[in-house]
């Protein structure tokens, strides 16, 4: 045991009542919006290979020309209740949303910087309608933040002279205003998903981003913060040097799903995930493997299936449209959701064994189990393996409760359920209502 002052304050998972809503989400929405959207992949003509919202840093667009696209930004199809009925309808019960990516272009007119909305043609806060319009969908609203900001003349990338120190120690008063700015703006956002929080400049302030993370905790009782948002002392982050989760769920699963119970470590988590390869920004190009809607109820299931959630990425446009392909994914998603929904909300790690025909989620505080079936196997017999003193009381397709399917006992905790349908086609979910062996 390593002794740390700036190392994880809590061992094990939160148990209070935000933490427990925000374990059952199962589903969120991530928007990923700024000026990048306008470019949207493209400069000059040409489509640039790396991810949107990067195109300023990969692309090596001069700090000027790239700072001038905030004079182009109107989004005169903007409709914050569109984006959250569009949420609602997938099935989403989060959303986390980039008020300030690493461009450090503001969507809420900060006092602190002049690079906001409120300098651009639209001028009006963008987040305010958002977090409205998705409160009164009943969609629970987490700001993403980035601390690298490349717009601040005190960001760098590392501190090396006194010049740089004294430069940094502005940005971190800088990055303390706006974040409590952002809680006092809106009140009703459940938690902060920091990003860009990688650079040697911030790791080295472990001190000072752990008081800070306590003050936000204190200004708004309850906050959900994840594990990316501080190094410890000795620079660890993400877990400190003890191995001991810093914040209150794990972030790391950003574009990966872990693949079995171990690799979670016990702890909350979600994963963010982006519907093309690698593009969380806008891209005119819908290039590259486009993830269908089976790969991402898959994806869905999965993380559920391992205590997760699973958020999905939308990037709307640059004039404040989401593009026909995202909304037509959310549909199909939702439609899914629509029937099978009691497998994902408020579901957690089964403590079955993994079967290859897909995926067991277990009700929170029932019995009831779920299969979520992706591979009918060609017997169309599931077998499910039930801990030794457990036998199937009841078996049953989840969208035709009445239809009880036959559970065929193989051995003491080993069972088979025949499907009376194996015809391939729609992921489905088998509920199994366990009772004890008598
Ligand atoms: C949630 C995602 N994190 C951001 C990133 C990144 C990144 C990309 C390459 C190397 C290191 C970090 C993406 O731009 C997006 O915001």
């Amino acid at each position: 045991q390593i002794e740390l002052k700036h190392g994880s304050h809590r061992i094990g998972k939160r148990t209070d009542a935000v933490m427990q809503k925000w374990r059952g989400y199962g589903l969120g929405q991530f928007i990923h919006w700024g000026l990048y959207a306008i470019p949207g992949g493209e400069w000059n003509g040409k489509q640039y290979n790396g991810a949107a919202e990067w195109i300023r840093s990969w692309n090596g667009i001069p700090k000027s020309t790239y700072d001038s696209l905030i004079y182009k930004f109107n989004p005169v199809n903007f409709n914050a209740e569109e984006w959250a009925v569009t949420a609602k309808q997938m099935g989403a019960r989060y959303v986390t949303i980039t008020t300030k990516h690493h461009d450090g272009f503001c969507l809420w007119p900060s006092k602190y910087t002049r690079y906001t909305i409120a300098n651009s043609p639209w001028k009006k806060d963008i987040m305010k309608p958002l977090v409205d319009a998705y409160d009164k969908q009943g969609i629970d609203v987490i700001l993403y933040f980035s601390v690298m900001d490349w717009n601040h003349p005190g960001w760098r990338y590392d501190i090396k002279t006194k010049e740089d120190s004294i430069a940094f120690e502005g940005f971190k008063q800088f990055t303390r205003n706006q974040l409590l700015e952002l809680l006092t703006l809106y009140p009703t956002a459940k938690g902060l998903w920091f990003d860009g929080t990688w650079d040697k400049s911030w790791i080295k302030q472990a001190a000072f981003a752990d008081e800070l993370e306590t003050e936000m905790r204190k200004f708004r009782p309850g906050l959900i913060i994840g594990s990316r948002f501080r190094a410890d002392e000795n620079g660890k982050r993400h877990f400190d040097s003890n191995g001991v989760l810093m914040g209150d769920y794990e972030q790391g699963w950003e574009r990966k799903i872990p693949n079995k119970i171990e690799d979670v470590h016990g702890n909350d988590w979600d994963c963010v995930m982006t519907v093309p390869e690698n593009q969380w920004g806008y891209n005119k190009a819908w290039k590259g493997h486009i993830k269908t809607r089976n790969e991402l109820l898959e994806m869905t299931a999965k993380c559920v299936s391992l205590g997760g959630n699973f958020v999905l990425n939308f990037g709307p446009q640059g004039d404040g449209a989401i593009r026909k392909e995202e909304k037509q994914l959310a549909a199909q998603i939702g439609d899914w959701m629509k029937t099978n929904s009691e497998a994902i909300y408020n579901c957690e790690y089964a403590g079955l064994e993994k079967q290859d025909w897909g995926y067991f989620t277990k009700k929170t505080g029932s019995d009831k189990l779920y299969m979520i079936v992706f591979n009918v196997p060609v017997s169309g017999a599931l077998k499910v393996k039930l801990p030794a003193n457990t036998s199937i009381g009841k078996s049953y397709l989840l969208a035709q409760p009445a239809q009880l399917l036959n559970a065929e006992e193989i051995s003491g905790t080993e069972y088979f359920i025949h499907l009376k349908n194996t015809a391939a086609g729609n992921p489905f979910v088998v509920v199994l209502e366990p009772t004890a062996k008598k």
